[in-house]
């Protein structure tokens, strides 16, 4: 589970080492030490960034939503002045809302009643028409 203790950069700043890594992304505070050698990127790029808010580098990279999903299992608390607005989900990897299949949602209103018995009607009446016009009118 995520930490909720809050730190400033200034603490962060502290753990910048191979033996001690901290950074920053998306106001969320980091220990990435045991991640430094399985990073894909390589640990110098995270050393690089240590004790720093790296959030622009990671972005930049535009990692996967694997990798940002990654940042929760390393996460011991969060940057002094940021709210998470869902500590389970990293900044915009939120869930877009599902669309419903509109083709195969039968909505429960009255009017579909309505025009379905106009749309049977109709065509009969036209039928009926034609057929009182054509069989019932004396031919000349
Ligand atoms: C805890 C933080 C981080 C995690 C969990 C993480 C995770 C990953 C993962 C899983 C990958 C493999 C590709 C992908 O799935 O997107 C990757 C690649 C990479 N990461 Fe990170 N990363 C972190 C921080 C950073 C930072 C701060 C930088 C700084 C520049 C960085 C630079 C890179 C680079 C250069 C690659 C290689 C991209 C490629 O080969 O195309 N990462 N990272």
């Amino acid at each position: 589970m995520a930490g909720h203790t809050v730190y400033t950069l200034s603490e962060v700043s502290r753990h910048k080492s191979k033996n001690d890594c901290w950074l920053v992304i998306d106001g969320r505070v980091l220990n990435v030490t045991k991640f430094l050698e399985e990073h894909p990127g390589g640990e110098e790029v995270l050393l690089e960034s240590a004790g720093k808010d790296a959030t622009k580098e990671f972005n930049d990279i535009g990692h996967s939503k694997s990798a940002q999903n990654l940042l929760l299992k390393y996460q011991i608390g969060v940057l002094q002045g940021h709210t998470l607005k869902n500590n389970e989900q990293v900044g915009s990897t939120e869930e877009p809302k599902k669309k419903e299949m509109s083709a195969f949602v039968i909505k429960d209103d009255l009017t579909p009643k309505y025009t379905a018995v106009v749309e049977f009607a109709a065509p009969l009446l036209v039928a009926g028409s034609y057929f009182c016009y054509r069989y019932l009118t004396p031919s000349s």
